[in-house]
């Protein structure tokens, strides 16, 4: 398959969500520009965008529903289940793990780590927290290959390295600071104050 650019990536869930919407309607099939036009985007750019998943639509019908949401889960590696521990069980934590939402995209939290000794034990979603010392042990027990990371900014560094040291592949960042790992392991930040930031001078714009 060829590499897909992150762009077109990011744009996908919004397709996937569109067309699980379709779907519930009972649509069976799409265009292009509709989808194009139900987004706001171009429809040479869906068109290109869905090229990528390696489907051809159909002239007249465009493209059957079921095949595309395959497909784009396919490119996504939503269609298979990837499980993840969480570690800092605080108020993004616990929100996190109450999102049910993450199974539609194959990620499944199976495990939670806090350092504070006062939530060992406790359960957040039918989870019990578990201490720090039993992280490593975990990890190179199950070999899951993913952390969300949502300790404080101050630990975020060091509970990165302590997971990357246990095997972990991948860690989607929620702290505000730019880990320094080897290339071994993937990291993607989550920055809801730049998203607001964006948000924020787009008003700014349109007002003046
Ligand atoms: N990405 C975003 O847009 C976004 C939004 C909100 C918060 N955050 C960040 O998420 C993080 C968590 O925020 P919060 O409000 O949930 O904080 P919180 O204080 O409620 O929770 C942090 C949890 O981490 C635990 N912890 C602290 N040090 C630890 C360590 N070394 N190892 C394991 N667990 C440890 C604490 O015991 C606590 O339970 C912060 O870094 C915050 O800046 C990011």
């Amino acid at each position: 398959m060829k590499s897909i650019p992150l762009p077109a990536i990011r744009r996908y869930p919004l397709y996937l969500r569109r067309l699980k919407s379709y779907r519930i309607g009972g649509t069976m099939w799409v265009s292009a520009t509709t989808l194009a036009d139900d987004l706001g985007f171009s429809s040479i750019l869906v068109r290109k965008d869905l090229a990528l998943t390696g489907l051809e639509g159909r002239p007249k019908y465009g493209f059957a529903i079921d095949p595309l949401i395959e497909a784009i889960e396919e490119c996504l590696g939503w269609n298979n289940r990837t499980d993840a521990i969480l570690v800092g069980a605080g108020n993004l934590g616990s929100a996190l793990l109450g999102y049910s939402g993450f199974s539609q995209y194959g990620l499944e939290i199976t495990a939670v780590f806090d350092s504070d000794p006062d939530k060992r034990g406790k359960k957040i979603q039918g989870k019990s927290i578990l201490s720090m010392d039993k992280l490593a042990g975990f990890i190179s027990r199950t070999h899951i290959p993913m952390a969300v990371l949502t300790v404080p900014a101050d630990s975020a560094q060091r509970t990165a390295e302590l997971l990357e040291d246990a095997g972990i592949r991948g860690i989607w960042n929620f702290a505000p600071v730019k880990l320094k790992l080897s290339d071994k392991v993937v990291v993607q930040r989550v920055d809801l104050a730049s998203s607001f930031a964006e948000l924020s001078s787009r008003l700014k714009r349109n007002e003046l």
